[in-house]
Order: structure tokens, then C-alpha cells, then sequence
């Protein structure tokens, strides 16, 4: 019988060395390196080498001192303000972080400049439409943001200049200081009894609204997203975008810029408006199309604007709009202040560490954030979770490729108790990493999993019993495949194994049809054989013979002294002539070794 190694259909090369990640990275929690860990081209030697020195962090725009002080600490910091975007790309390769705010577009030039070693992007702020989110997940690069410390800094921006609005503070300044003296060119109009839209009912926008309450203004809001009851909480009316717009003598704009929102203050929108009506902006430039505002100004439907953003930043120095005596601008100063740039800097510099140290950020925008709690209790799962995936590809024989793979969780716990994308994530990694040089994490699996065609189903199996651990079994099963070790198949056709977690160590239960138990480290040879006395001790004494230590073995048979599989775990991978000769015993009908 001659030896079936692991090595997959595709033909791609499996570099064992590269997948313990582990034992790579200095991390403090085992499942923290599976998470966001790296694989890399570069010589295993190497890598360790480059973690466990400190990691380089480029901070390319001004950042508080707290946070800088933090990031100190942990890695090599490179603050380098008004880079190029070449320069950008240049320094990137040397880099494993990048802390930005909004003056930094982080392009796919950029992730792909960096040649595989930026791990995450921070963004000292909320906004992440500076951010290519898409290049970034697909190159397994986390990006995380600081939402909350400069909230309160963006909402009371929106107040001064809704209140310098509507009383020319600006205009009134400049005149005065030109020499003038204009009390009849500058009366305002008054705040209370009028009605404020808020169109982006979120952090900032619910702020504002409670602020302009407090002004004795009637504030409806529009937000197809935000909950009814924190509006009602605070006395704001949640209506459509039709009649917020129609109904406003004054808008503060606090959504997203996402493809939604993009000029969504048009000429059509704007003729729909209530003619007098003032805007005011502090959320993002592209969320109005500037010319048509212009237009709009021209005209008398808009009386007054008040804008802290522009759709290009630094504006051009001719702007009309900036121009326009009836806009007051800012150059974007919503989160300058001294109190939010400190909070934002430790907001952002904690998340980039975590993220370095392998930690699943709270603040993710582009990976699934798993409290802390479910994560410490679907560790040994998720180890479980990626073994399975590694073992179950390898099995693939015939050419086939992978393409229809089903995931069965077994649990006591109610099927909305048990959250699975990390473990789906983990089983994508086992999957597609043997057969391919591509890096898989938590950030990247899905977009890999989807761009490679291959199709993972999840299925859910209550158990009775007590929901102590959240999972009793995985079985992975990949359909339409042929196996290279035909006892591998289940009765309906697909390359099946089941494991389990015993004593927080993952074990392989179940191949194909036959029941095995072997504990899921070093390798695995599985063998099937006519089921007789002496044939475990055959196969062990020729692995001792060549020094390979066998660490655990187990048969599962169909009925005795018929044909039963032997699961035996080993150490050390053993030499073709060793495989030849377990092939060469004449009860062993065929085996094949596999990688964990
Ligand atoms: N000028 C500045 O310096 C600052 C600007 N900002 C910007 O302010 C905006 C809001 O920030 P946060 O309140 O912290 O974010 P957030 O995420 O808490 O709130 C955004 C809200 O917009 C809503 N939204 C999404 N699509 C919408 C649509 N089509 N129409 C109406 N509402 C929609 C969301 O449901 C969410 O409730 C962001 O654009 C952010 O970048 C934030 C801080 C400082
Ligand atoms: O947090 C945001 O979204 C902001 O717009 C603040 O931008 P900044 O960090 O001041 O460049």
C-alpha cells in the first residue's frame, strides 16, 4: 500500500511549520494568536525574530500625548504627520499599525504597500470613510476606531454653529474687526419654537438633539436605524426623511458618509425644503453635494449654512462655498478639543494594543467583536473548530475541489446562545490554509471563504441535558469531494470528522463512519485495516523503530474482526520509509497521514 500524505488535491504546498501560530506570536492568550495572528511567507526563524521584537506603530497625524505615552510602552512608535500618500506606502512595509484621524486616506495602495506585516489600522475617531475597509479585510488587516471619546466634542461644535448661525457671530466679527460697525446688517433669527432635524440619530446627533431642546427648540429627528424609545427618551419625534426635510427651519447632519448618505442633500432634496431653512454640518462633506448647496444658497432656499467638513479637506482656496457670506465655516474642528483629542488617544492607542497583542477588539468595524466572557469559553472550540477544518481538507483526494462544506454544531444550549463566527472562522482557516498560501483570521475568513466559491452551511443540534459547556461535538462534512481515504466518507457520501473537547484538549471522535478518540496535537495517521489481534502493535513498533513517539492511539471498528479504523497520534512526522512500511503490513487497506 503506498503512503497518502496529507498534502491536498490542489497541490499547494501545507508548511506545518507555519500554522502553529501559537507557539509565533508572544501573546497572552493561546486563542488571541488564532485570532488575528499572521502567517507569513517569510522563514518561520524570521518571524519569530520580527514578534519578538517591539512592534513598530506609525502615527501619521497628531495624536494626544496620554496616548502616545501608551502606545510607548508596548511598541516603537514612528510619529511622522503630512506623509505622502508615497511616502505612506513606503514606510507602511516597515510598520505593524497605523494610526490615522481623518486627514489620512488608508487607500488599498496602502495595504497592499505593506506587504502583509500591517496587522491593524486605528483611527483615532469615528469616521472610517478615510479607510478602504474592503482592502483591509481583504488583506486580514483589522481596523478598529475610537467612537465614543470625541462625542460629546462633535455635538457641542454643532451647537456653536447652529448658534453662531443664526446670530452671524462670524460675519459679524470679521466686519467689526474690518472697521465697521453694521447692527442692521447682522439680526439674526431666533432658536426657540423653531424645528431642528436631526438627521442621524446616533452618538452625536442624539446630543445635539438634547442640547437643542434645552434651547427651547422642537426637535424631530430621521434615522431608519435608531431605536424609537431613545428618541422618545428624550422628547425627539422619529420621522421620515421626506418630512424631517420638509418640515426643518433648521438641519444638523450627523450620519455616516457611507454610498447611502453620499450627496443626499441634493438640488431635488433641497427644493423640497422649506425656503429659509439653515443647515449645519459637522458630520461629513460628502453627505451634501456642494455645488448644488451653492445653488441653493443663490437661490434663497437655503438661507444660511454652517459647515465643519467639506467633501474635499483641506477645501480649494476659491471654494464659492466657502466663500459664501452665508456659510460659516470651520476647517473640521468637531473633535478638537483638548478633553476629546486626550480621550481619543487613549481610546485609540488601548484598541491598537489590544489588537497587536492579538486581543479581539471591542471596537471592531471589520470583525466580529466576541465579549471577552464567550471567548475565554470557546477557546479549546475554537482550536477544535480549525483542527477539524485541517483535517477534514486534507482528506479531499481526486482532485476535487472544495466547495459545499457543512458545519454541525452539537449543543445543549439554545440555538441563539452559541455564537458561531468565530468558530466558522476558525474552520475557514483549517480549510483553505493547507491548500493555499492565503492568511486566514477572524477579519479576512469570510471574504476568503466567499472569494474562493467555498460554501459553509451551519447547522444547529439541541441537545438534552445541561448547557454547562456550550458545545458537546463539531462535525465537519465537505460534500461532492472524492477522499483519499475512502473510510473517511460517511454513508451519505461526504468526507465527515467529529471532535470533541476533553479536558480542554481538542480530540477526533469520529471519521467517516468509525468512532475514534485521539487527541488533536502533533500528527495523525489513520489507518484502516482488517480488524485482528496484533495489528497495533505492528504499526506502533515500526514508528518506534524510527523513533517517532506515538502520543495516543485508538481503534473504532464496524463489528469485530471486520474492518476498523486506528486513529494513532504522533510527535514527529515520520519518514517515507517509515509510511511504506505501515503501508507494506498486509492487513492495512489503506492510511493516510495527516498535518494538525
Ligand atoms: N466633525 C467632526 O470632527 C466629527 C464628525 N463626526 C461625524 O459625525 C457622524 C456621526 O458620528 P456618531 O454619532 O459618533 O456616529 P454614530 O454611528 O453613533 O451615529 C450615526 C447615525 O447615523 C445613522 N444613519 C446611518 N445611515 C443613515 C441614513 N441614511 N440616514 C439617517 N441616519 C443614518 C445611524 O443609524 C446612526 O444612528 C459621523 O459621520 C462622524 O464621522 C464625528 C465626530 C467628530
Ligand atoms: O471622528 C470623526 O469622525 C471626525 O471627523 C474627527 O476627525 P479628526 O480626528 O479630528 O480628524
Amino acid at each position: 500500500m503506498a503512503a497518502t500524505t496529507g498534502t491536498p488535491t490542489s497541490g499547494l504546498n501545507v508548511k506545518p511549520s507555519q500554522l502553529s501560530l501559537s507557539s509565533k506570536l508572544h501573546m497572552p492568550q493561546q486563542l488571541s494568536a488564532i485570532s488575528l495572528g499572521r502567517r507569513s511567507a517569510r522563514p518561520q526563524v524570521t518571524i519569530r525574530a520580527a514578534l519578538d521584537a517591539k512592534p513598530t506603530v506609525l502615527v501619521a497625524e497628531k495624536l494626544g500625548e496620554a496616548g502616545l505615552e501608551l502606545l510607548k510602552d508596548f511598541a516603537n512608535i514612528d510619529c511622522s504627520y503630512n506623509l505622502t500618500p508615497e511616502e505612506l506606502c513606503t514606510k507602511i512595509s516597515l510598520c505593524d499599525a497605523l494610526i490615522v484621524r481623518s486627514g489620512t486616506k488608508v487607500s488599498r495602495e496602502v495595504f497592499e504597500s505593506s506587504g502583509g506585516r500591517l496587522k491593524v489600522v486605528g483611527r483615532a475617531g469615528v469616521g472610517i470613510d478615510n479607510v478602504d475597509l474592503a482592502a483591509a479585510t481583504e488583506h486580514g488587516c483589522l481596523v478598529v476606531n475610537a467612537p465614543t471619546a470625541n462625542t460629546i466634542a462633535a455635538a457641542e461644535h454643532g451647537i456653536a454653529l447652529l448658534t453662531a448661525m443664526a446670530r452671524n457671530v462670524a460675519q459679524a466679527d470679521a466686519s467689526l474687526k474690518a472697521g465697521k460697525w453694521q447692527r442692521n446688517k447682522y439680526v439674526g433669527v431666533s432658536l426657540v419654537g423653531k424645528t431642528l432635524a436631526v438627521m442621524g440619530f446616533g452618538k452625536v446627533g442624539s446630543e445635539v438633539a438634547r442640547r437643542a431642546k434645552g434651547l427651547g427648540m422642537h426637535v424631530i429627528a430621521h434615522d431608519p436605524y435608531a431605536p424609537v424609545d431613545r428618541a422618545h427618551a428624550i422628547g425627539v419625534h422619529l420621522v421620515g426623511f421626506e418630512e424631517a426635510i420638509a418640515t426643518a427651519d433648521f438641519i444638523s447632519l450627523h450620519m455616516p458618509l457611507t454610498p447611502a448618505t453620499a450627496k443626499v442633500l441634493n438640488d431635488d432634496t433641497f427644493a423640497k425644503m422649506k425656503k429659509g431653512v439653515r443647515i449645519v454640518n459637522v458630520a461629513r462633506g460628502g453627505v451634501i453635494d456642494e455645488d448644488a448647496l451653492v445653488r441653493a444658497l443663490d437661490a434663497g432656499i437655503v438661507a444660511q449654512a454652517a459647515l465643519d467638513v467639506f467633501t474635499e479637506e483641506p477645501p480649494p482656496k476659491d471654494s464659492k462655498l466657502v466663500q459664501h457670506e452665508n456659510v460659516t465655516v470651520t476647517p473640521h474642528l468637531g473633535a478638537s478639543t483638548m478633553e476629546a483629542q486626550e480621550g481619543v488617544a487613549i481610546e485609540i492607542a488601548e484598541a491598537v494594543v489590544g489588537a497587536l497583542r492579538g486581543e479581539l477588539a471591542a471596537t471592531a468595524v471589520n470583525a466580529p467583536m466576541v465579549p471577552a466572557e464567550v471567548l475565554n469559553e470557546l477557546k479549546p472550540f475554537v482550536l477544535l473548530a480549525e483542527k477539524l477544518g485541517r483535517l477534514a481538507v486534507q482528506l479531499v483526494g481526486g482532485g476535487s475541489g472544495v466547495k459545499n462544506v457543512k458545519v454541525t454544531y452539537a449543543s445543549a444550549r439554545a440555538p441563539d446562545d452559541l455564537d458561531t463566527r468565530l468558530l466558522r472562522a476558525m474552520i475557514t482557516k483549517g480549510l483553505i490554509e493547507p491548500i493555499s498560501d492565503v492568511f486566514v483570521n477572524l477579519v479576512n475568513a469570510d471574504f476568503t471563504a466567499r472569494q474562493r466559491g467555498l460554501r459553509i452551511t451551519e447547522e444547529r443540534v439541541v441537545l438534552d441535558g445541561s448547557p454547562e459547556r456550550p458545545l458537546e461535538h463539531i462535525q465537519v462534512q465537505i460534500a461532492n469531494v472524492e477522499s483519499k481515504f475512502a473510510s473517511a466518507m460517511s454513508d451519505s457520501g461526504e468526507i465527515r470528522v467529529e471532535g470533541k473537547v476533553k479536558d480542554g484538549i481538542p480530540h477526533l471522535t469520529k471519521v467517516g463512519s468509525f468512532e475514534v478518540d485521539v487527541s488533536l496535537e502533533g500528527s495523525i495517521l489513520l489507518c484502516r485495516q482488517v480488524d485482528q489481534p496484533g495489528m497495533v502493535g505492528s504499526v506502533a513498533s515500526i514508528l518506534g523503530e524510527e523513533n517517532v513517539n506515538v502520543n495516543f492511539m485508538s481503534v473504532g471498528r464496524i463489528a469485530p474482526r471486520k474492518h476498523a479504523v486506528m486513529a494513532i497520534g504522533v510527535d514527529e512526522q515520520p519518514s517515507k520509509e517509515t509510511l511504506k512500511k505501515i503501508g507494506d503490513i498486509p492487513a492495512i487497506e489503506e492510511f493516510v497521514f495527516l498535518k494538525l
